[in-house]
């Protein structure tokens, strides 16, 4: 059926929230050797800035947005794993060489590892090639202990990257190394900052194994063949979950990820003042930080509207910030900041920055009283 095309090797690209990912994909992304190369991006979140990120070979970049990999748009996958395949059979793509998938920080990997791994179409043309895992040297080690999703996903992988090491003390890393090795012995465990962390070789693995991992992970992507046939046919079946758990119960949807995780996103349409993003990135990590998973936001700056900044931060530690030479899509300069928080309501976050912008609202405070502000903490300058 798939005449003489040859097998497409599949590489997840996986990490938690902010770990660094689609900084890795930039990179490796470089390597002649991946040109030929679909990237499939998927976002949680309603307003998609990630594909705007990646800067190199957006033609091959397909994004899946609006759901998580694992839960809501794991059909999206299968359909967008076969249309690429139609593609390639009707000559209207030239043959990929890969197809790395990255998939939201908050992903179970085992799903996704299950619709590429268990579809019988699917399975004629691509074949799983590897799962590389990259994990903060900074929050890494909290996040596994605080994360089943993070620890499912380290112990899953081919290949750990450990990224953002020069950020780290030297004993967190020794740290964080022993707890990766422990979770799985297998996977190389691979410097972030280090030439070959940035090669195509990164992602060829070869096939992958469950049967290898640790016991675990073939319980896992087990858990996941029985999970959907309880599904289809509404069995009750008892699974043996030991030290975690990783949210079987919950229905297939983002809500899987646990009821107090929220995502959402602020679009707004003028130029922000230095002074008030600045009070309002340092107000949010200062008080709330640690309930913010994740926030990433292109920004439109007042200062030189032309050049917008891009933020990322990950709980209370923010990436300084980055200006962009031009906007990715000329034809739409709105900020737009996504945010991903355990227990941090939306409404507040929004009035937060709608104080700081100057939206006027009932009640609500002035950036001047809201700058008073005892805990902020110095160094968000733009
Ligand atoms: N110093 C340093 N910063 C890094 C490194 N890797 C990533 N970062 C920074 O960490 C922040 C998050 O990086 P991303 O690549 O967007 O992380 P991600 O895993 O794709 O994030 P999500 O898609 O939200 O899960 C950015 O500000 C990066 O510049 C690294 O190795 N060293």
């Amino acid at each position: 059926m798939n005449g003489a095309l040859p097998v497409v090797p599949v590489s997840i690209l996986t990490g938690f929230l902010g770990a660094g990912k689609t900084t890795l994909l930039n990179r490796v992304l470089k390597d002649p050797a991946l040109a030929d190369t679909a990237v499939i991006i998927n976002e949680f979140g309603d307003v998609s800035i990630d594909h705007l990120l990646v800067e190199a070979s957006s033609d091959g970049v397909i994004e899946l947005s609006d759901g998580c990999l694992c839960c809501t748009v794991r059909g999206a996958l299968v359909d967008t794993l076969a249309d690429l395949m139609d593609r390639m059979q009707t000559g209207r793509v030239k043959p990929l060489r890969r197809v790395i998938i990255e998939t939201t920080g908050l992903a179970d990997p085992a799903p996704v590892l299950q619709s590429v791994l268990g579809n019988p179409v699917l399975a004629q043309n691509f074949r799983l090639d590897g799962v590389v895992t990259v994990v903060d040297a900074v929050n890494g080690e909290q996040t596994i202990a605080g994360h089943v999703e993070a620890l499912k996903q380290v112990a899953v992988a081919d290949r750990l990257v450990i990224s953002k090491a020069s950020l780290a003390k030297d004993e967190e890393v020794d740290a964080l190394t022993a707890v990766l090795r422990d979770l799985n012995p297998r996977a190389p465990i691979i410097d972030g900052d280090a030439e070959e962390a940035g090669r195509a070789g990164l992602f060829a693995c070869g096939l992958y194994d469950a049967s290898t991992k640790v016991a675990n992970v073939g319980r896992w992507l087990q858990d996941e063949t029985d999970h959907r046939h309880d599904h289809d046919h509404h069995h009750a079946h008892h699974h043996d979950h030991d030290h975690e758990d990783h949210g079987h119960h919950h229905r297939h949807d983002v809500n899987r990820h646990g009821s107090d995780i929220r995502s959402f996103s602020i679009v707004h349409d003028r130029p922000i003042a230095p002074r008030a993003l600045e009070m309002f990135i340092d107000l949010l990590r200062s008080a709330h930080g640690e309930k913010l998973l994740r926030m990433k936001a292109i920004v439109s700056v007042a200062d030189n509207p032309e050049r917008p900044v891009v933020l990322h931060g990950v709980q209370t530690v923010f990436h300084a910030p980055e200006r962009l030479a031009a906007w990715p899509d000329p034809a739409d300069r709105r900020t737009r900041m996504v945010l991903i928080t355990r227990g941090l309501e939306e409404a507040f976050v929004r009035d937060l920055f709608d104080a700081f912008t100057g939206k006027p609202g009932v009640d609500r405070a002035d950036a001047e009283a809201l700058a008073d502000n005892p805990l902020a903490v110095p160094g968000m300058k733009f």
